[in-house]
């Protein structure tokens, strides 16, 4: 197979309005057909756009990325969102999914605003920023299928973005790993490592932060951190049948499911919101009905109708 062939097939992309993106863009799925589903598979594409870089993020960047993801969020009819880098580069044809904060743009106290970006009222809240810990966690809480596809360099803080998401698909020919923070000075002692250690175990995620080797998609994947290697024209095709297979299962149970997933790890956080969609699920049973009507109607509610299951 050529392994130039682009993995990104616009055809079946439409942009999404009411957007003005300059560092991402941000697609929703329309090829119904290719995809092999005659339904809407819910699925959105967001994607760095500054492969010059090796799509590294500026705040700039980490700001629109949050604003997509959200606006993914809150879309209730949107199940899986496909995080992955434009490309190839123009200047030297090197393929990216992310290589972390942009080097250039790093300041003593965090990454900064260019000029132009920065709100006068906000300049002060806008100085050195590491907010990209924001979109982690943004792609952490909320109830979609985050896919990484990873069709170039995954470094620094890229590497971590792939490693919170829920799953990731990586180009066979482009696919590659290397865990830099340590070597600029950095460091996520969050997500980045500790789920890392999660998903290869101790010995290996130590490895790969304190000695900044690079690892193909193949090593990553009998490792454990990645979940399916495609030549890599097929990469976002591959992305696009699991949104397909995703599409097939009941929103509620992939919900539940990701909270469950997550909440060993993630705290009360996690309890919060494993049990805020319990709640939910509870505000739809007549038993829960009854006692907010028993509440508006001024009288004890009565609970005689509904078992005590064990
Ligand atoms: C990714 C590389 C290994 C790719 O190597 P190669 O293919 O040889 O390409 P290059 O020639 O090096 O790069 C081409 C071109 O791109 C420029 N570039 C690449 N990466 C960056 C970058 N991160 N910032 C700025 N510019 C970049 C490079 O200079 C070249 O430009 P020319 O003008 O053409 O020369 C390799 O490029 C590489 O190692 N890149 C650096 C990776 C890196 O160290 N990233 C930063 C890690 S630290 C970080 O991401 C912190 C993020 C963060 O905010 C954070 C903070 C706190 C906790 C957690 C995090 C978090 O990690 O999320």
């Amino acid at each position: 197979m050529d392994d130039t062939t682009r993995p990104f097939r616009e055809s079946d992309w439409k942009r999404v309005d009411g957007f003005d993106f300059t560092d991402i863009s941000y697609h929703r799925y329309v090829g119904a057909a290719r995809s092999g589903s005659d339904k809407d598979i819910g699925a959105v594409r967001i994607a760095f756009d500054r492969p010059e870089v090796r799509n590294a993020f500026r705040p700039h960047t980490v700001d629109e990325l949050y604003t997509a993801l959200e606006h993914a969020r809150r879309s209730s009819d949107v199940g899986t969102v496909l995080l992955t880098g434009n490309g190839p580069s123009e200047k030297d044809g090197g393929w990216a999914f992310c290589s972390g904060g942009d080097q250039r743009v790093r300041g003593r106290d965090g990454y900064l605003y260019e000029p132009d970006d920065v709100d006068e009222r906000q300049a002060a809240a806008n100085r050195g920023r590491l907010h990209v810990l924001e979109v982690q966690r943004l792609i952490r809480a909320m109830p979609k299928v985050v896919v990484a596809v990873v069709n170039g360099w995954a470094a620094g803080g890229g590497h971590s973005l792939h490693v919170v998401c829920d799953l990731t698909i990586a180009s066979r020919q482009h696919g590659t790993f290397k865990q830099t923070d340590a070597t600029v000075g950095s460091f996520d002692g969050g997500y980045g490592s500790a789920l890392l250690a999660r998903q290869v175990g101790q010995k290996r995620a130590r490895e790969i932060f304190f000695l900044a080797r690079t690892y193909s998609a193949e090593e990553m994947r009998e490792m454990g951190a990645v979940n399916l290697v495609a030549d890599h024209g097929e990469v976002e095709d591959a992305a696009v049948r699991m949104a397909v297979d995703i599409a097939d299962q009941s929103p509620q149970a992939i919900r539940m499911l990701k909270y469950g997933f997550n909440l060993p790890d993630d705290g009360m956080h996690g309890q919060q919101l494993f049990a805020g969609e319990a709640t939910r699920l509870a505000y739809m049973t007549e038993e829960a009905a009854e006692g907010k009507a028993a509440f508006l109607d001024k009288r004890s509610p009565d609970w005689s109708g509904f078992p005590r299951y064990f």
